[in-house]
């Protein structure tokens, strides 16, 4: 077994990854939260996978359990669903000794973890993450929230969980379009944090090879995670670099009103447009946006978009990274090197053009 800590003072708690663990959650969750109440967060998708055996594991630990389940997919990942959530829990009586747990990958991860900050004002939440997205990234680092037309992930919270807990073999029943939808999210961590997570990527045979190594390739990316998180919880500056792709990536997301790409996806394609152009303007090492390219295209990953420039740069407007007229970017100067740069909003056009 492998274990995380993540240190943040009265905060912190601890990523457990380990093959073959399901069967002892309840268990582990128990050791977690002396509540009566468990409501178990999850999609349709999830809900039929796995939610009635953690049901009977919780129950087992003698928890009153109530399964709140949403819709999957991105474009549920927003107020409507948000509020019905945090009503189920009022409907099903939680007090703030009570616990919410998220199942599923990143969206009822963001989404349920939310519901958790906001009832009661906090009630106690674990994060259990069924995608290869969620164990690497999302159930990590307590940034929970939910999506609005005008962006992504415009309402929400930084909020740590009391544990994660992460079985990789739970992957197996991912589709292939989701495995490397948090292969994108693996490669971006990979990018700009271990070159040779990179070469081992570029090496492997393809998705079994992921598969066989989903744990260390999870230790990996967390660990690289929660050191900026240690450092930056709060999104002022290391944490940024999390954010590699995402500027043009959330903008591509949004821009098709989150049906058309999967979070990873969107990335993908803001990670290459971007480092295309940094290499232009000599800020990045030649050669670098095409060996990113032909990673992501290995594993099916879309690398381009037909959006134009203007509707990148509106939908670039709500980012995060910005402060008044300024934004942060995120650059990659070579494999496993990193740069915060800051560029006036009105001088963006030549990072993000197509
Ligand atoms: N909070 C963060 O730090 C952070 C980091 C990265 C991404 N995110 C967010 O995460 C979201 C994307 O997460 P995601 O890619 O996991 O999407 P997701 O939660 O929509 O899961 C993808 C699909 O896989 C299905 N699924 C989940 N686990 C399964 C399993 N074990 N077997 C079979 N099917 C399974 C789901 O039903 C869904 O259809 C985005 O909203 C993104 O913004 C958040
Ligand atoms: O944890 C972080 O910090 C990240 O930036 C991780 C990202 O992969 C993730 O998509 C995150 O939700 C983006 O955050 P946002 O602040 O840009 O909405
Ligand atoms: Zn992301």
């Amino acid at each position: 077994m492998e274990k995380i800590f993540v240190d943040l003072g009265k905060e912190s708690y601890t990523i457990a990854i380990e093959p073959h663990s399901w069967s002892g959650f309840g268990k582990k969750i128990r050791a977690l939260s002396r509540g009566d109440k468990a409501a178990v967060i999850t999609d349709r998708t999830v809900d039929g996978l796995y939610g009635a055996d953690l049901e009977q594991q919780l129950r087992a630990e003698g928890f009153q359990v109530r399964r709140l389940v949403m819709e999957p997919g991105e474009d549920h990942k927003n107020l409507d669903t948000f509020g019905k959530m945090v009503r189920a829990c009022a409907d099903f009586g939680m007090t703030r000794s009570d616990l919410v747990i998220t199942l599923g990958g990143g969206v009822p991860g963001d989404l349920g973890g939310f519901a958790a900050a906001s009832f009661l004002r906090g009630v106690d939440f674990i994060q259990v993450p069924t995608t290869l997205l969620a164990q690497i990234d999302s159930s990590v680092g307590g940034k929970v929230a939910v999506d609005l037309p005008e962006g992504k992930n415009l309402v929400g919270a930084f909020y740590q969980p009391k544990g994660v807990l992460m079985d990789p073999v739970l992957l197996r029943s991912l589709d292939r379009r989701y495995l490397h939808d948090g292969l994108a999210e693996v490669i971006k961590c990979a990018a700009f944090g271990d070159p040779d997570l990179f070469a081992a990527l570029e090496d492997f045979s393809g998705d079994e090879d992921v598969l066989a190594h989903a744990a260390e390739i999870s230790a990996a990316c967390c660990r690289i995670k929660v050191k900026v998180v240690e450092e930056d919880e709060r999104d002022v500056g290391a944490r940024m670099v999390l954010n590699f792709g995402h500027t043009i990536g959330h903008a591509v997301e949004r821009y098709y009103h989150y049906e058309k790409y999967t979070h990873g996806e969107g990335v993908a394609i803001g990670m290459v447009r971007l480092t295309r152009n940094t290499e232009k303007m000599g800020l990045t090492e030649p050669g670098t946006a095409d060996r990113i390219r032909r990673l992501l295209q290995k594993y099916d990953i879309p690398t381009e978009d037909p959006i134009s420039d203007e509707d990148v740069l509106a939908g670039i407007t709500m980012d995060k990274k910005k402060r008044g007229n300024q934004i942060t970017l995120v650059i990659v100067p070579a494999i496993g090197k990193r740069m915060l740069k800051k560029v006036d909003f009105a001088d963006l056009r030549p990072y993000v053009k197509g």
